[in-house]
């Protein structure tokens, strides 16, 4: 295949600078993930994960770089304007709406495609149950497979979540990265997920980024982490995964 028929990255950051305010997080951090790409996003408190993530949303300040999503710059876009071009975000608080149904929570961002109202409650049948019910009594795992399907109902060809599992019981976990497994094999969607856990977080994708303050210090195989434990604890400081 040549240069010009290879289909472009589902999205690209070309030496960002950014942060908050005057502020930089992130140095001249560069970034490419092709279609239907996933990875997983692993680093010490506090190192710029989550600011990665709200960079790729736009909800940081942009200082230097350049933002792509499928070869379209959207380095100034305002966050309402790349969900709409395909960029959903399942932010660590969730941000569920309480006093609105699980139904209404589904269909606030709904766009057309194959994730519907059927497809996703197929996905996670707990919300099937709890479609009239307000998302506040939702418990701390279903209120997470609702953002995640909240997500989904855009019908994004990238998704963004930042530590999904947190807060929840191992059971819990289990039975929602079986999910986002699921899901990362779907046709057209790429997952970035930025996960504490390191053993979920090298499980989840093949290739796996390693930040540390605003930089990627590994870009590569998440096998060849697990396999390598020294690397991984002068990395991240991890003994075991
Ligand atoms: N809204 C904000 N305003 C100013 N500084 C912020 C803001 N959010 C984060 N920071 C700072 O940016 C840096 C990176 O934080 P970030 O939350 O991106 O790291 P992280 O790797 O996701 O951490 P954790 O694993 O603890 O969630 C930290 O020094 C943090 O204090």
């Amino acid at each position: 295949m040549s240069e010009s028929e290879k289909p472009c990255n589902v999205l690209e950051l070309a030496d960002v600078s950014a942060g908050y305010g005057a502020t930089n997080v992130l140095e001249r951090l560069s970034l490419a993930l092709a279609p239907s790409e996933s990875l997983s996003i692993i680093g010490r408190n506090g190192v710029g994960k989550t600011t990665l993530l709200a960079t790729m949303m736009g909800h940081t300040d942009l200082h230097a770089g350049a933002i792509r999503l499928n070869g379209a710059d959207i380095s100034r876009l305002p966050v309402y304007q790349r969900a709409r071009l395909g960029i959903a975000y399942v932010p660590q608080e969730r941000e569920i709406f309480p006093s609105l149904t699980v139904r209404e929570n589904l269909h606030m961002a709904a766009r057309p495609g194959k994730w519907n109202e059927a497809t996703v409650t197929d996905l996670f049948l707990n919300l099937r149950d709890r479609l009239q019910q307000p998302g506040g009594q939702l418990s701390g795992g279903e209120q997470q497979m609702l953002a995640v399907a909240r997500a989904l109902m855009a019908n994004p060809s990238l998704l963004l979540m930042d530590e999904p599992c947190e807060g929840l019981a191992p059971v819990i976990v289990e039975s929602l990265v079986e999910v986002l497994t699921e899901l990362r094999q779907s046709e057209g969607l790429s997952i970035v997920l930025v996960e504490h856990n390191t053993r979920v977080a090298l499980d989840f994708a093949a290739r796996t980024v390693v930040m540390d303050r605003g930089q990627i210090v590994y870009d590569g195989s998440s096998e060849g982490l697990k396999q390598d434990a020294a690397q991984l604890e002068r990395l991240i400081g991890v003994t075991q995964t």
